[in-house]
This record gives structure tokens, C-alpha cells and sequence, in this order.
């Protein structure tokens, strides 16, 4: 008979899965050794009895009576135990002769799903703890800057963040907008979330959706459940329109409409939803100008402009360059773990004296290249060479134009040449009256000329 060959039992016993093989009444015939492990009872015992006796919802029963298989079912068969069964009818022939289950014990897995459900939970605890922090990170105390116009920027800011005016924060990119808009929101106090949108980098299409939402399957490729907008992520917080300079147009009246009345309804929906949203919108483009050119809308702008905030460019406070390079060499030294270098006056001064038109964005990049230069060169203060080339080439010439300022032959130099330019001015460009206004030979004015490569206008 079938379920007595030893072979396929001395197989049996060398799998991972527990089995169990009935015969059509329901008695064991085979229950291998992983049966005996998982299921904590011998074969001595289960072999020859119905299997219910041990097990009296087991599956074979049910297999056998309904003669059909079931696949990957769950079962707990004792507190803290838990395996998949499958379990099939045995035919030989068209004979129904008994039924076959096979367990895998998927305890362990079950335990690291609630490890992992655990872990989980502490991620989330921490993720909330760190964004308290960089939160922390971006409040007006961490404003660096002394700059008697920035501070009183500063302190008006901190004064209107209380109140639920809407504001907008100009400047050119780099100035820090987004990081006033942030502290702004932490000194706010609003109990919402600082939830930001880049204007500029939303297909027009899409805007609506990304601002207000969308019901399941409002259009094509929409998610089926649905999308919460960015007004009502916002609610109770504040809401950080940036670049709203391009805003498309036919946007524009929707906001309107939402800062007027609160009131916001996701496309494809009916209903409308209530929304306490505090706006803080920021560009680098002239509005006032858009407003001419009708490409901004004069209501939205006065709607939005409750107060006008403008940031100055970094090379208009050049007294608080060493301040931000300190504060960004000391970031991203604890970023590439290496310590903090020397900085020599000379690379200070090319620092300070540079143009940034890329603002203190400029400055952190720079200065983050500059921390990864000094560690991989293992040196100990920062070497005027890694400093990039623009900056190099830009600090020559600025001390170049400091020398000749004092170079007195330099000074002589200029000042005989702004001579000549105005004589030739005030005698329409006659060389003879010219040369007698400035009281010299008509050879040497024609001499100076050439020399002053200012034979140009000499015709004029
Ligand atoms: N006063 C500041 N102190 C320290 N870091 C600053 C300050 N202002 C800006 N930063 C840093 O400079 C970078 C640029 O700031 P931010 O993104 O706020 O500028 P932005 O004006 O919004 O730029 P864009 O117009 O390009 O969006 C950020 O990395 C920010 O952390």
C-alpha cells in the first residue's frame, strides 16, 4: 500500500514543510518529522488515528469531503504558531484514495512582520522628532545675518508672523525666501503644516489638481482613491506658493477665490471643503510689472500683498559673509566628518569681496565644495587654490584695481586722460582749441591721443 513505503517516508522526513498524508476515512498514514516539530506530536501517537482527534479543524477532512484542493490558507494551529497550508485530494486514478497537506511554518516571518511593525513605529517617532528639529533649524533664530537693513527685515517679519496676513517675499534666488517663509510658519505658531509648491515646476494641467486635489478617477492616470490638494494639506498651517510669478494665468481667479472665501472643491467633486490656509507667496520677478504686461492679476496680487517683504542680495550685506561662511563650514563639517579649518585672511577677503549673484545658495555650495577640497587634501586650513576659479580670477582683479588706485602714476595717468576726453568735449573736437585749453603743444595733444588710444574721437 502506498502510504507504508518506507522510501517515500524516509523522503518525507527530509523536507523543510511538515506533511501529513490521510486516507479517505480520515486516519493518518504518514505525519513526517517536521509534522512531529511544528505540531508537537509524534508519529507514534498520530499514525493509525483520524486526524481530527489531534487537529479537530484540520483541513484534510474538508478536503476529502469536498474533494478539492486548498491552497496557501492560513492557519493557526496553536497560540504563537502560524503556517500555511496547502492541502489537496489523492487520487489513484479516478479513485479517491485519501489527501495530502503540506505546512510551512511561517512563525518567524510573522514575528519579524512585528519587529518590523515595531521598528516602524520608532522610525515614525523619530521622523517626527527630527522634524521638530530641522524645523528648529530653519526658526528666525537661526537667521544668520547682523546687517542693520536685514535685522530690521527680520524683526518685522517676527512681528507679522502672528497675524494671518498673507505675504510676499521678494528677492533674487539664493536670498533665503523659502527659509524666511519657513520661520515666519514656526513663529506663526499655526498648528498645520509648512507645506511649500513650486509654481514654476508644475505643468500648467496639473496645477489645479496639485493645489485643490482631485476625486478617484477624475481623469485619465488619476489614483483611484484620490488626491488631497496642497490648500488642504495646509489647513490650520501655512501654505508657501513659491515662484507664484508663474502661476499661470488661468489659475490665478481660482486662488483668488479660495482666499476670499476658504472654500476649496477638488476637481472632479461637488462638494466644497473649508480651509484655514495662511499664504506666503515668494518670486524673484517683478510683479508690478507682470500686473502692466497683464500677466498678473491685479487682485491677486493686492490679495496676496497684504505685506511686502524684500530681501536683499548677499553682496548688499557683505558684513555678514564671514558669519554664513562660519556657520555653513561648521554644518558641513559635521556632515563629512572632518574638522573645522583655518581660514586665512586672503581666501576671507576673495570670500567676502565676490559678487554671489547666486546669493547664499551660491555661498553654501561653494563652501561645501571648499570643506570636501580641504579633507581629501588632508589639509588644515583652506588653500586660496580651492577656492573655484571665478573667484580666484575675480579676487586678482580686485586687488589689481585697489593697487592702481593708490599708484600715483596710475592716478596721473587718468586724470590726463579725463582731461583730454573733456577739452576734446568742450572744443567739439577741434585738436587746435583743444590743445590750448589744456595749455598744451598741438603735437603733444596729438601724441597724448594716440597714447591714450583716444583717437576715436578725435573726429567728433
Ligand atoms: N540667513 C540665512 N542663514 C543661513 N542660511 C541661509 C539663510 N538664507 C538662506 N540660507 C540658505 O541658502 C539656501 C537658499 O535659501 P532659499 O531656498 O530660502 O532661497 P530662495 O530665495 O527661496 O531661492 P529661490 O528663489 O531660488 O527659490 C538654502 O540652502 C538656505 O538654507
Amino acid at each position: 500500500m502506498l502510504f507504508l513505503n518506507s522510501t517515500i517516508e524516509m523522503i518525507l522526513d527530509n523536507v523543510n514543510d511538515a506533511v501529513c498524508i490521510v486516507d479517505k476515512n480520515c486516519i493518518t498514514r504518514i505525519w513526517n518529522k517536521r509534522a512531529e516539530e511544528i505540531h508537537g506530536v509524534t508519529k507514534d501517537k498520530v499514525l493509525g488515528r483520524p486526524i481530527t482527534d489531534f487537529f479537530p479543524t484540520a483541513l484534510l477532512p474538508k478536503v476529502i469531503r469536498e474533494k478539492r484542493p486548498y491552497v496557501d490558507v492560513y492557519n493557526s494551529p496553536k497560540e504563537d504558531s502560524h503556517n500555511i497550508i496547502t492541502a489537496r485530494p489523492l487520487y489513484s486514478g479516478n479513485e479517491l484514495i485519501g489527501g495530502i497537506s503540506c505546512d510551512r511554518d511561517i512563525s518567524e516571518l510573522i514575528k519579524l512582520t512585528a519587529l518590523l511593525d515595531k521598528t516602524k513605529l520608532g522610525l515614525k517617532v523619530l521622523e517626527e522628532e527630527i522634524t521638530a528639529l530641522s524645523e528648529n533649524r530653519f526658526s528666525f533664530d537661526r537667521i544668520v545675518g547682523h546687517n542693520i537693513a536685514f535685522r530690521e527685515i527680520v524683526n518685522l517679519c517676527k512681528n507679522i508672523s502672528k497675524s494671518n496676513i498673507n505675504i510676499i517675499i521678494t528677492g533674487e534666488s539664493g536670498t533665503g525666501k523659502e527659509v524666511f517663509a519657513r520661520a515666519i510658519h514656526i513663529e506663526s505658531r499655526r498648528k498645520g503644516h509648512f507645506i511649500p509648491i513650486n509654481c514654476s515646476a508644475i505643468p500648467e494641467e496639473l496645477m489645479e489638481s496639485e493645489l485643490f486635489g482631485y476625486e478617484g478617477g477624475a481623469f485619465t492616470g488619476a489614483l483611484r482613491k484620490g488626491k488631497v490638494g496642497k490648500f488642504e494639506l495646509a489647513h490650520e498651517g501655512t501654505l508657501f506658493l513659491d515662484e507664484i510669478g508663474d502661476m499661470p494665468l488661468s489659475m490665478q481667479p481660482k486662488i483668488l477665490r479660495v482666499l476670499e472665501d476658504g472654500m476649496i472643491t477638488k476637481v472632479g467633486g461637488t462638494k466644497s471643503v473649508k480651509v484655514d490656509v495662511r499664504v506666503v507667496a515668494a518670486t524673484n520677478k517683478d510683479l508690478k510689472k507682470m500686473m502692466k504686461d497683464g500677466l498678473f492679476r491685479k487682485d491677486l496680487y493686492y490679495r496676496l500683498n497684504s505685506i511686502l517683504i524684500k530681501l536683499p542680495p548677499l553682496r548688499e550685506r557683505k558684513e555678514d559673509i564671514p558669519d554664513l561662511i562660519n556657520e555653513f563650514i561648521e554644518h558641513f563639517c559635521i556632515t563629512y566628518r572632518s574638522n573645522i579649518p583655518e581660514i586665512p585672511s586672503q581666501v576671507m577677503d576673495a570670500l567676502v569681496n565676490y559678487e554671489w549673484e547666486g546669493n547664499i545658495r551660491e555661498l553654501k555650495n561653494i563652501i561645501e565644495r571648499i570643506v570636501i577640497l580641504v579633507k581629501n587634501n588632508k589639509s588644515e586650513k583652506i588653500d586660496i587654490d580651492f577656492l573655484p576659479r571665478s573667484i580666484i580670477e575675480s579676487n586678482k582683479e580686485r586687488i589689481k584695481c585697489e593697487e592702481e588706485i593708490l599708484d600715483l602714476n596710475h592716478i596721473i595717468h587718468r586724470a590726463e586722460k579725463e582731461a583730454i576726453i573733456n577739452a576734446m568735449k568742450i572744443s567739439k573736437g577741434n585738436k587746435a582749441k583743444a590743445a590750448k585749453l589744456l595749455n598744451i603743444p598741438r603735437s603733444t595733444l596729438y601724441f597724448k591721443l594716440d597714447k591714450h588710444k583716444l583717437t576715436c574721437c578725435a573726429g567728433k
